[in-house]
């Protein structure tokens, strides 16, 4: 399939790799014609009776060659036809000749602007027992860097051409039906060993290099130019198919080497990496198109088997008693080094730029850009470096095994000069917002706006990040676009705000109204979406002073908005855990909420603190589970003499009541057996339940099949009854045992107890009155 121009580009810019000493092409023979003075036309593949007709022309090769002084044939025992009489050509010749120099010239690593020119030097026949011992070919010309040696098609074993360089060797051997070309340097030791059969004809030439005219030098990049001006022009193919896109919106080309973020800079970059980027970023100049360095994270997902694979292994199950309990799926262990998978096909990448540098190189910033399969190449495939991070993910049904691997790489992005405000704004750059502002100032809000709204397509899903927020309300203030403005504030989150931003949240409340901004702030607040980040209340660590910043800006409106989106969540939050089990979940949950709650009280006005406790006294009493760490947080960070938050005390005093009525609970009977529960209403449950509620039965043993167990286990387990639940595996089906446990009465004492010690506490710190009878229990 023909390369697409950015993969063409990467070819291009891998020219630089490591070089050879000594390399080999292989051509068809279709095409190419050979005549010999003295024979005529020579057919390719040779036969015998033709080479022995060279053999009849040639002279044997006894003298040295050039300033050789090899000058005996214990030395080098060939026929030799010198080079004017032999004329190599036919329609495919030049064409292939050219091809095969330039793909020389790059892999032994001659610089791109320079260009190899191939000199006849002998046509060489060697018979049987004929060889050529170790040497060095001299270098006649100045120009000559090496020796090409092209052998034609024909049969023959033995003759192996021996090259050496720096303690290594490679061995080449010619084929019976194609050309074969080995080039190599001029300081290469090499030798052709004996033939032992049939006949070796090879055509020897020197090779010069020669500096590239002018107008050639500049070739590779004019190539680059070229394709960059053909990425950015074509419509986009994505890698799956589907319908073409727009044109691509940047390129972005993956270095070779690893850097940090101080690390990264067009003078630092390493080993071939500096030559390529220089070149792109020479191609990106004359194509009209801006270049950026970036830091990128690749993730591949490769189809993969494991060295050792068994195919039934991928299923984990062993052939056991169908009845067996506690058979999950069982998870394919996902350890093993990278290098014990074999890699099958490239089923996916991901390519995510995070961080990268201003277009002089400095200013570094984050951002956040995911980049598309059509918008990247590289010289090296991730797959040819080391990934710093792998997992095996064993049989996953449609992939079957795949192997993802990770991995740091540096990029150059490039995008076209004109285009350059929306490939910023769409990795969230700061440079978006700052080029809008200084449009605003310089009063040009047209522009402005409309360069705001093409960002319009991607904004909200662009890396904006949270430390903009101050620079987007002022943009969105100054825009005088409602719609524009929402638009630009929509990608942030509420905990992005901090009392640092009350100006511009004034301002812009002033501008657009409060419903305006009351919207704006419903989509910061993410609905329940977010409900389980860990982070989710931090910001309301700065919700009073937040709002006393708003206050005196006079925005009070503003300030009631946020607090009331707030208390909202938590709201929410409280009333959902507040009923959910296990305990050990809802404990955790729920002091969560008491840091966010203590803020939202000490900042709430006298109608929100009414709302507030309203919806705490309709909580069941495991609302005391938020409430009681608040006001350890509340009485810690007390200080002498100040006054304490107003409605603190009245949350004192719900859980004094709360606290009161539950140390006062009468002590449950000895024999009253009794546990209140429901279950989900199905029949099972209600037999349960009725064993649970009864007061005097203790045990019950219940047949029961399989999937009925399960069911009960799970309950019993959901709601942490004190129920013992044990299978006992005797007869079909087997029988479910449950034993209602001791601990029902020591739950309920110590939760008296508990009750009583926390009432203790509260009235030492917190003026209660109307003074409850504290009675803890037995
Ligand atoms: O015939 C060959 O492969 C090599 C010949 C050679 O080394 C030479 O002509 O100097
Ligand atoms: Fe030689």
């Amino acid at each position: 399939m023909a390369k697409s121009a950015r993969e063409r580009l990467g070819v291009l810019l891998g020219g630089s790799k490591a070089a050879e000493f000594s390399a080999r092409l292989e051509a068809p023979a279709d095409g190419v014609g050979l005549e010999v003075a003295g024979v005529g036309p020579v057919r390719l593949p040779l036969r015998a009776p033709q080479v022995k007709k060279l053999i009849a022309v040639a002279r044997p090769a006894l003298f040295g060659r050039g300033e050789d002084t090899l000058s005996d044939s214990s030395v080098r025992d060939t026929w030799q036809i010198p080079p004017d009489h032999v004329t190599l050509g036919g329609p495919a010749w030049p064409t292939l000749l050219d091809g095969a120099l330039e793909y020389f010239r790059g892999e032994l690593g001659l610089p791109a602007q320079s260009r190899l020119r191939a000199e006849p030097h002998a046509l060489l026949v060697y018979g049987k027992g004929q060889f050529f011992l170790p040497h060095q070919d001299s270098e006649k010309d100045d120009a000559m860097v090496g020796t090409l040696v092209l052998s034609l098609p024909s049969a023959h074993t033995g003759g192996e051409l021996v090259i050496g360089h720096a303690g290594q060797s490679r061995t080449y051997r010619a084929s019976k039906t194609e050309l074969s070309l080995v080039a190599f340097y001029a300081d290469c030791p090499h030798e052709v060993t004996p033939v032992r059969s049939g006949y070796r004809v090879t055509l020897t030439f020197n090779l010069l290099a020669e500096r590239g005219a002018p107008e050639r030098e500049a070739g590779p990049l004019d190539d680059m130019a070229h394709c960059l001006e053909q990425h950015f022009n074509a419509p986009a193919r994505p890698r799956y198919g589907g319908q073409d896109l727009d044109p691509p919106r940047r390129l972005v080309y993956l270095l070779d080497h690893e850097y940090t973020q101080r690390g990264l800079g067009w003078d630092r970059l390493k080993g071939a990496d500096a030559e390529r980027a220089a070149l792109l970023r020479a191609a990106a100049a004359q194509a009209g198109c801006e270049t950026v360095l970036a830091l990128a994270e690749v993730k591949e997902t490769w189809d993969a088997t494991s060295a050792g694979y068994d195919p039934w292994d991928d299923y984990g199950y062993e052939e056991e008693d169908e009845d067996e309990e506690g058979v999950g799926a069982a998870a394919v262990d996902g350890a093993g080094a990278d290098e014990d998978y074999e890699l099958g096909e490239l089923i996916d990448d991901e390519i995510t730029l995070g961080w990268w540098t201003g277009p002089d190189g400095a200013d570094g910033e984050q951002i956040s850009l995911y980049v598309r399969d059509y918008e990247s190449c590289a010289s090296t495939p991730s797959a040819d470096l080391k990934p710093y991070d792998s997992q095996y993910e064993g049989y996953m049904g449609n992939y079957g095994n795949t192997l993802d691997r990770w991995y740091r790489r540096a990029a150059v992005v490039v995008w076209p000069r004109e285009r350059a405000f929306a490939a910023r704004g769409e990795a969230g750059s700061r440079w978006a917002l700052e080029e809008l502002q200084a449009r605003i100032t310089k009063g040009d809000r047209d522009g402005a706006r409309a360069a705001a709204e093409s960002l319009a397509p991607f904004w909200k899903g662009s890396g904006v990040q949270p430390g903009q927020l101050k620079s987007a309300l002022r943009v969105a203030e100054g825009l005088q676009a409602p719609g524009t403005a929402a638009m630009l504030l929509e990608p942030f989150r509420i905990d992005a705000l901090t009392p640092e931003h009350a100006d511009d949240l004034a301002a812009v409340a002033k501008r657009y109204g409060v419903p305006w901004l009351g919207q704006v702030t419903e989509g910061w607040f993410g609905g329940a979406q977010n409900r389980f980040e860990e982070h989710r209340y931090d910001w309301t660590e700065r919700l009073p002073q937040l709002c006393a910043a708003l206050r005196s800006a006079r925005s009070p409106a503003v300030a009631q908005l946020l607090l009331t989106g707030a208390w909202t969540q938590v709201d929410g939050e409280l009333r959902l855990w507040a009923e959910t089990g296990p305990a050990e979940i809802r404990r955790a949950q729920l002091e969560r909420l008491s840091l966010p709650l203590l803020r939202i009280l000490e900042a709430a006005d006298a109608k929100l603190r009414g709302r507030i406790m309203a919806a705490l006294r309709s909580c069941p009493d495991t609302v005391l589970e938020c409430l009681l760490p608040m006001l350890r947080h509340a009485a810690q960070e007390q200080t002498a003499g100040e006054p304490r938050a107003a409605g603190l005390e009245a949350v004192a005093r719900e859980c004094g009541d709360r606290l009161g009525a539950i140390a006062r609970r009468a002590p449950r009977a000895a024999d009253d057996w009794s546990v209140a529960w429901t279950g989900c209403g199905c029949e099972l449950c209600g037999t349960l339940g009725a064993f649970l509620g009864s007061r005097s039965r203790r045990t019950l043993e219940w047949p029961l099949a399989k999937e009925g167990r399960r069911h009960v286990h799970s309950r019993i387990d959901t709601a942490e009854l004190p129920v013992g639940h044990q299978t006992r595996r005797q007869g079909r089906p087997y029988t479910l045992v449950l034993t209602k446990t001791e601990e029902l009465f020591s739950r309920e004492r110590a939760t008296r107890r508990q009750a009583g010690a926390d009432l203790t506490w509260l009235a030492s710190i917190w003026n209660l009155s109307g003074e409850v009878g504290v009675e803890p229990g037995p």
